[in-house]
């Protein structure tokens, strides 16, 4: 009696505790799956990787480098660094780092008072609104997306050979007016260059150029045009709207796959067909620039560590590890940002293990104050075990590099997001993703320590003083 009476009263809270009860045991009820993680970590450990912001710890968890650890315990400690947009917190996601930094981006002038048109579709938007300092700002709601999607969607009405390569690159236009260049997918993405292969022989890589795009991004660098995968029909975009000198090489593969070769310098024959499956192929598209120049179409500047593109000859850098103080910095085009833009160049091609920077193109119309293109980035992710270490020579000849540019690798070492994990995240959102293999992401994670030894060893081996190595010229 006693009991029904209790129950009829407090019914409503044994129905609470009852739920609780079960919810409380069905938090710690796992499949056996997971039985088996959560016996492999403790509790505490288990809970924070559900949570942590990454699924990695920073690339020094698989590559962690004492030199380096030393050189960051460091520069965390530098007193001007300590109150400053630059001190790096081991808890802060990168990706909300890289959003400060990109706030305090030096802005210039933009393109719009250059180039007239419309402002109306996306590609006329971003064409006005390149700035002196960057191509472009992801955050821009106004146009940025809505590139993309059009560069990977919209409809080609005209299709040409792209008449500055050596490979076949077409120069797509689109029933908007916007061009894009277009580059082919013609290894799997899980080709490795062969190691006895010249650099100059390789064929190039649409998944690079992709790929180089969203590196650019996420150092916050926005110097790499946007650039999508893209499913081009041979049927419909080359053979009903290309160029005779595309038309003309139309055939059937033995397989009877639909294949062409058009013409260029060097790779356009049989031998180097493309070929559909049975029509569609896949690769990259790149929005097409403004012209660079007032009176050419193209206004470039030569790499001081351009390659000899020989097989035996070596250029006077590839000899003489003081080029940078002797043959650049004495340089008068060379004053201002220039040398501090062209390690920035040696880290990016390092990172992505690019020997082919021959030249690197510029706006004009911005004077000497403005920022690199880096253009063609078709070359890269060939080698995942190999890193280039001559391709860091503008970092290493010079012992300098640009204080943002440390931070943020500095950042990515020490976590709790590594650059592969950043990286894999932002190529997501490509609709040919997966873009990267898997030992090409892991390969920028061992790269980022590489850098940051090259730098402490030029203030403990080479001597230099700090403020002499590590500039803060006012770019982020
Ligand atoms: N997005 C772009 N917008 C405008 N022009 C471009 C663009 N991409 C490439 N170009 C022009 O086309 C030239 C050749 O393109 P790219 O360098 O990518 O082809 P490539 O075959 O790899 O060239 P190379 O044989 O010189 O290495 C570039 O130097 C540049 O002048
Ligand atoms: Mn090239």
């Amino acid at each position: 009696m006693l009991k029904r009476t209790f129950y009829k009263n407090n019914s409503w809270k044994v129905a609470f505790v009852t739920l609780s009860i079960f919810a409380l045991l069905s938090l710690y009820y796992q499949p056996p799956t997971q039985f088996v993680l959560r016996d492999a970590l403790p509790r505490r450990d288990f809970i924070q990787k559900l949570f942590a912001p990454s699924d990695a710890g920073g690339c020094r968890v698989n590559y962690s480098i004492p030199e380096v650890d030393t050189f960051i315990r460091e520069y965390q400690g530098k007193s001007n660094l300590l109150d400053s947009v630059f001190k790096v917190d081991e808890q802060e996601p990168y990706l909300s780092f890289l959003a400060k930094l990109n706030k305090w981006k030096r802005k210039g002038k933009l393109m719009k008072e250059f180039v007239k048109n419309n402002n109306t579709w996306a590609w006329e938007i971003f064409h006005q609104q390149i700035n002196q300092y960057f191509l472009y700002d992801p955050e821009d709601t106004s146009y940025y997306e809505q590139l993309l999607k059009d560069l990977s969607q919209r409809k080609i009405t005209f299709t040409d050979i792209n008449p500055f390569s050596s490979h076949l690159v077409l120069t797509v236009h689109f029933d908007n007016g916007m061009k894009g260049v277009y580059k082919f997918m013609r290894t799997p993405r899980d080709h490795e260059v062969l190691p006895n292969h010249f650099f100059f022989s390789d064929i190039e890589r649409a998944h690079s150029e992709i790929a180089s795009f969203h590196l650019d991004k996420v150092l916050g660098f926005h110097r790499v045009p946007p650039t999508v995968g893209r499913v081009l029909n041979i049927t419909e975009d080359i053979g009903k709207v290309g160029v005779d000198l595309l038309t003309n090489t139309l055939h059937k593969s033995p397989a009877g796959n639909l294949c062409f070769f058009g013409k260029c310098k060097d790779y356009c024959k049989v031998d180097f067909s493309i070929c559909g499956t049975p029509d569609t192929v896949e690769g990259s598209m790149s929005v097409f620039l403004p012209r660079r120049g007032f009176n050419q179409s193209i206004y470039w500047i030569q790499s001081p560590w351009l390659r000899t593109y020989h097989f035996s000859i070596k250029a006077k850098w590839e000899k003489d590890e003081q080029f940078c103080e002797t043959d650049v910095k004495t340089r008068e085009d060379f004053k201002g940002r220039r040398v501090l833009d062209f390690t920035d160049v040696g880290v990016f091609d390092f990172l992505i293990g690019n020997l082919d920077r021959h030249h690197v193109e510029l706006f004009e119309h911005f004077g000497n104050d403005t920022s690199l293109i880096h253009l063609d980035n078709g070359r890269g992710f060939g080698k995942s075990k190999y890193d280039c270490m001559s391709c860091m020579s503008p970092v290493r000849q010079c012992c300098m590099i640009r204080l943002s540019t440390l931070a943020k690798l500095v950042k990515l070492y020490i976590g709790p997001d590594s650059l592969s994990h950043v990286l894999r995240k932002s190529l997501e959102a490509d609709p040919l993703s997966p873009i990267l293999w898997e030992p090409h992401l892991d390969s920028v994670d061992r790269r980022v320590g590489q850098i940051l030894k090259v730098i402490s060893e030029c203030i403990t081996k080479k001597g230099k003083p700090w403020q002499e190595v590590i500039i803060d010229d006012g770019f982020y």
